[in-house]
C-alpha cells in the first residue's frame, strides 16, 4: 500500500459493505463516520445510522466514550485523533483504484484553470485523461457536475475507481483548502503537486492568511509522497514556503516563470488575442503562441505544463500542446459582440486579485473604454466585498454593482458594502439588468467584463437557486439591443 494510506490496527480486519458520514446514506453493512461539523455533530445521528443497518462507527477519540453509550454493544467502534484523515484513508483502501498518473493544484486562483489545461496536454499527448474540480469532472466522454471543488472522500475516491475503471489513467484534482483542511484528498496517490499563488480567500473560514496558507502547504507536507514533485513559480508570493516543504523533504522541485528553471520565461509578447511565449528548457529554446489573453494564463499554463512534464510526459510534446489550449469555460472567455463594436467577456473573478488581473488582462485590448459588472456572494466574507469594488474602481472606467448569489443575506447589504469601494459606481440589484445597462453603453472599441460567476449556471437567493447564466444574459442582452 503506498505511503499515507496506513489504517488504525482497530480498523483492519473491518467487513464493511460501503462507507459515509452522512447518515441519510446508511445502508445495511456499512461504516457510518459520525463527524464533527461546521453546523453540527455526526455523533447525533449515529443511533440513527445504527438503526438503518450501519455495522462500525468511526468517530473522534473524545467522542468515542459518549457514542459507544447510545449504540448497541456489538458495533464496532473505530477512534481516532483525526477521524477525517482515517475516514479519507479509509474510502481510498475501500474504492482501490486509481488512475496510475494523478496531479494536483492548490492555490487562491487558478486552480480550475491549471486542472483544465493539464487534462487537455496530457489527451493531446495521447493519454486518456480527467479533470475534477469546481466544474465537475471533465472526462473525454463528457462533464458531469458535482457541487464540491474538492469532492468529499466518498465521492472522490469512487469517481477516481470508475476513472481507472473507464481507462482513464491521467488525472488532475483541484485541492481547495477547505478540501486540504477537512483531508478530504488523504489517501489520493500523487505524482506531482503544484501551487499556483496566495490572496485573500476564505477569510470566513480560515482564521488568518497563515491558516489558509497552512492548509494549502498540507498538499505538500503530508499528501505528496517522497519523491512526487512539486511544481511552483518561485516569484510567486509564498511560494519560498512550498519550496521550503520541498527543500525539508528532500522533494524533487520543478520551477517555472522568469525566475524558474525548467521552464524559465524569458519573453512575453502580444500577438492578436494570443500571446508568444519564449521558454528556456533543458531541452533548448521553445517559442510558443499561448491562444489565450492575460498575464496570469501564461502563470497557469506553464504550471499545467510543469506538472505534466513532473508526471512523465515529454516535455516537447507538452510544449507544443500549449499551442492548442482552450481557456476554461468563463475564464476571461468571450461571450458576446455587440452591433455597436464592443465586446463582452464572462469570468469568474471573485475575489479582489482576481478582479484586478481579470481587468488588468483585458485593458490593452480595450481601445475604448473597460467596464464590468459585479457582485458579491453571500454568506461568504464579508471582508473581500469592499476590497472587489475598490478593486473594479482602480481598474475601469465604469463600474456596475449588482447580485451574485445572496445566499441567506440581504442583497442591498452586500451591495453597499461593494459599492463602498466603489462610490462612483452604478447600483442595479437585478443582474440581468446590470448586464443590459453595461452591454448598453458599449461603444466601439469598448470592452465589458461581467465579472463573478464564470460557468454557473444560476442565482442563489436564500435556499432558492434560480437559473441563471451570464453567457446567456449577455447574448440576451445583446439581441435586445438589436431590436431597439
Ligand atoms: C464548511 C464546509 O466546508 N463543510 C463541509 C463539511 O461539512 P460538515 O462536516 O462541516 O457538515 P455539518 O453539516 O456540520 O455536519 C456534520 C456531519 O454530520 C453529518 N450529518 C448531518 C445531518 C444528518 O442528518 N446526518 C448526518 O450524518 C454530516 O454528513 C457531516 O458529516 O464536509 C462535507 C463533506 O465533505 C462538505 O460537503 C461540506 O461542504 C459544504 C457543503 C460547503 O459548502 N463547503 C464549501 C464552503 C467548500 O468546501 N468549498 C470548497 C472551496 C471552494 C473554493 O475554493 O472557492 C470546495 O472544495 O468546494
Ligand atoms: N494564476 C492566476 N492568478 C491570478 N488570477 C487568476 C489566475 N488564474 C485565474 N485567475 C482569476 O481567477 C478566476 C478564477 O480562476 P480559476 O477558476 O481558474 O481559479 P480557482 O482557483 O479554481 O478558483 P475557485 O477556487 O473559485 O474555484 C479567473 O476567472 C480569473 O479572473
Ligand atoms: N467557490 C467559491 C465560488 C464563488 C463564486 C461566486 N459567484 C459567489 O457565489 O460568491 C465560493 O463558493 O466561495
Ligand atoms: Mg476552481
Amino acid at each position: 500500500m503506498a505511503e499515507g494510506t496506513s489504517l488504525p490496527d482497530s480498523a483492519s480486519g473491518l467487513k464493511i459493505s460501503g462507507l459515509t458520514a452522512d447518515s441519510r446514506n446508511v445502508e445495511p453493512g456499512f461504516l457510518f463516520a459520525a463527524l464533527k461539523g461546521a453546523r453540527t455533530d455526526g455523533s447525533l445521528f449515529a443511533p440513527g445510522a445504527v438503526e438503518a443497518g450501519a455495522v462500525a462507527l468511526l468517530c473522534a477519540k473524545d467522542a468515542e466514550q459518549q457514542l459507544r453509550a447510545a449504540i448497541p454493544e456489538n458495533i464496532a467502534v473505530i477512534a481516532a485523533e483525526e477521524p477525517r484523515q482515517v475516514f479519507a484513508k479509509m474510502a481510498a483502501r475501500f474504492f482501490g483504484a486509481q488512475p496510475d498518473v494523478v496531479v494536483a493544484v492548490t492555490g487562491t486562483a487558478g486552480k480550475t484553470s491549471v486542472a483544465h489545461f493539464v487534462r487537455q496536454i496530457f489527451q493531446s499527448a495521447g493519454h486518456p485523461a480527467a479533470s475534477l474540480g469546481t466544474l465537475g469532472t471533465i472526462k473525454p466522454d463528457g462533464i458531469s457536475y458535482g457541487g464540491l471543488t474538492t469532492p468529499d472522500p466518498v465521492a472522490l475516491h469512487r469517481e477516481l475507481a470508475e476513472l481507472e475503471a473507464e481507462g482513464i489513467n491521467h488525472a488532475a484534482l483541484e485541492a481547495s483548502s477547505h478540501g486540504l483542511d477537512q483531508f478530504r484528498l488523504d489517501g489520493v496517490r500523487l505524482t506531482a503537486a503544484a501551487f499556483t499563488n496566495l490572496g485573500r480567500d476564505h477569510m470566513d473560514y480560515h482564521a488568518t492568511i497563515e491558516d489558509y496558507l497552512c492548509a494549502k502547504l498540507r498538499l505538500f507536507e503530508d499528501l505528496l509522497p517522497d519523491g512526487g514533485t512539486v511544481v511552483v513559480d518561485p516569484a510567486e508570493k509564498y511560494a519560498d514556503r512550498v519550496l521550503d516543504v520541498a527543500g525539508r523533504r528532500g522533494l524533487p522541485a520543478f520551477t517555472v516563470g522568469e525566475t524558474g528553471r525548467d521552464l524559465k520565461l524569458t519573453g512575453i509578447r502580444a500577438v492578436g488575442a494570443g500571446q508568444e511565449l519564449t521558454l528556456q528548457t533543458a531541452r533548448g529554446e521553445y517559442k510558443i503562441t499561448l491562444p489565450l489573453i492575460g498575464r496570469f494564463q501564461v502563470s497557469n499554463a506553464l504550471i499545467a505544463a510543469g506538472l505534466a512534464i513532473a508526471a512523465g510526459t515529454d516535455s516537447g510534446l507538452v510544449l507544443r500542446s500549449l499551442e492548442n489550449l482552450k481557456g476554461a469555460p468563463g475564464r476571461l472567455e468571450l461571450a458576446g459582440r455587440t452591433a455597436s463594436g464592443g465586446l463582452v467577456f464572462v469570468d469568474y473573478a471573485h475575489k479582489p486579485d482576481a478582479l484586478d488581473n481579470a481587468l488588468a488582462a483585458l485593458k490593452p485590448f480595450a481601445t475604448g473604454k473597460l467596464s464590468v459588472v459585479l457582485g458579491a456572494g453571500g454568506d461568504r466574507d464579508p471582508g473581500k466585498r469592499e476590497l472587489m469594488g475598490a478593486a473594479a474602481s482602480r481598474n475601469a472606467d465604469l463600474v456596475i454593482v449588482t447580485d451574485d448569489n445572496p445566499r441567506s443575506e440581504d442583497p442591498a447589504v452586500i451591495r453597499k458594502a461593494v459599492m463602498s469601494g466603489a462610490p462612483q459606481a452604478i447600483e442595479i440589484g437585478d443582474r440581468f439588468d446590470a448586464i443590459a445597462e453595461g452591454i448598453h453603453r458599449l461603444n466601439a472599441g469598448d470592452i465589458l467584463c461581467v465579472a463573478g460567476k464564470g460557468h454557473e449556471t444560476g442565482q442563489i437567493f436564500g435556499d432558492t437557486v434560480i437559473p441563471f447564466s451570464d453567457h446567456e444574459a449577455v447574448q440576451h442582452a445583446i439581441s435586445l439591443e438589436g431590436d431597439t
